[in-house]
């Protein structure tokens, strides 16, 4: 479990992060979500004492971070993995080597190191690319190396940094698919730092929504993502949909598809009040656990109530934006 309690910590005098209280239990696939220089990437660092911080306390398995010495924190930081955007590869290795790195770097002890290497190859699946060089990989293929890498430790704790935002959106899922069988399979806890909504519903039972350093919501990822969707205002837009003419007079507004309900909303929405409006982006949703879906629609301001009346009415929930 990790444990952080009234963190906060400054840079040069700017407070990067600022009272932050949160738990993530062993297990859990957390999200950590925020618009650029939120201090995602600056909390995560605290985590694997990467970073250090002013005030507060975080305790990782009952040991408390700060209180580490040095060797003490390089010893707890062997048993955190961490992979990054850009792969962080060495380069002129192979990708035995690579992955062999850890081990030399930690001065590891460990028995059947080339067992084990393969061992690891073979979960991320890139047995046959063992003796090659990383600019020989696709970047989808350099991740799960990147993967392996820091599963050769036998991490409790996996921490991802932006990890799927260089990669295409079918390599994406097929790393996010990885990263779920290794939490599943190793019960490794997993922290996923990301811009990417999508990344937080295909794989996160919780999520910790951070804004100029403060949290401003933490828990189960599909309520927040289904009951205080305001919260996430700051990203829409990025990724679910894009609506470059921004028409004043026009109003958005979602909604809300819970488990099949409410699938042929548009077509009796559009009959029934005979209001036209545009479809900016819709599309169901696959959370850790179960399925929902948001319709977005923009309809001219003067016919906006209309639809606000016919929604009501047939108790369907939406939201304005
Ligand atoms: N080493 C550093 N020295 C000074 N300021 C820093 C340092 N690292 C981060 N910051 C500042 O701390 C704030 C939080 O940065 P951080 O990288 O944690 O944000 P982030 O939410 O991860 O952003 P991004 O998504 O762009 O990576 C930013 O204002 C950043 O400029």
């Amino acid at each position: 479990m990790i444990e952080i309690r009234n963190l906060s910590k400054t840079f040069d005098g700017k407070q990067v992060l600022q009272g932050i209280d949160l738990v993530i239990e062993k297990g859990d696939i957390y999200g950590l979500v925020g618009v650029s220089g939120a201090g995602k990437s600056t909390l995560l660092r605290c985590i694997n004492g990467l970073e250090s911080f002013d005030s507060g306390d975080l305790i990782v398995d009952s040991v408390q971070i700060n209180r580490l010495s040095n060797k003490e924190l390089r010893y707890f930081r062997s048993g955190i993995g961490m992979i990054f955007q850009q792969f962080s590869l060495l380069e002129r290795k192979t990708v035995y080597e690579n992955i062999l790195f850890p081990l030399k770097c930690f001065k590891s002890k460990m028995n059947n190191v080339d067992q084990r290497i393969r061992e690891v190859l073979e979960l991320v699946e890139l047995s046959d690319k063992i003796n090659m060089l990383p600019r020989q990989l696709s970047g989808g293929q350099k991740q799960r190396v990147a993967i392996a890498r820091a599963l050769i430790m036998n991490p409790k704790i996996l921490l991802c940094d932006e990890a799927t935002s260089a990669l295409d959106p079918n390599i994406t899922q097929s790393i996010l698919e990885l990263l779920k069988k290794i939490n599943r399979e190793l019960g490794i806890t997993i922290v996923v730092v990301t811009h990417q909504m999508s990344v937080v519903k295909g794989i996160c039972n919780k999520m910790g929504v951070l804004s100029s350093g403060k949290l401003k919501a933490a828990g189960n990822a599909q309520e927040i993502f289904l009951n205080t969707p305001e919260i996430l205002d700051d990203f829409m837009g990025e990724e679910n949909y894009r609506d470059g003419t921004s028409d004043q007079k026009k109003i958005k507004l979602e909604i809300i598809q819970r488990s099949g309900e409410n699938d042929d909303i548009l077509s009796r929405l559009a009959i029934e009040t005979g209001v036209k409006f545009e479809l900016v982006w819709g599309g169901l949703s696959k959370y850790s656990d179960s399925i929902a879906g948001a319709l977005m629609i923009r309809v001219h301001e003067e016919e906006y109530s209309r639809i606000e009346d016919y929604l009501d009415k047939h108790r369907v929930e939406w939201r304005k934006l």
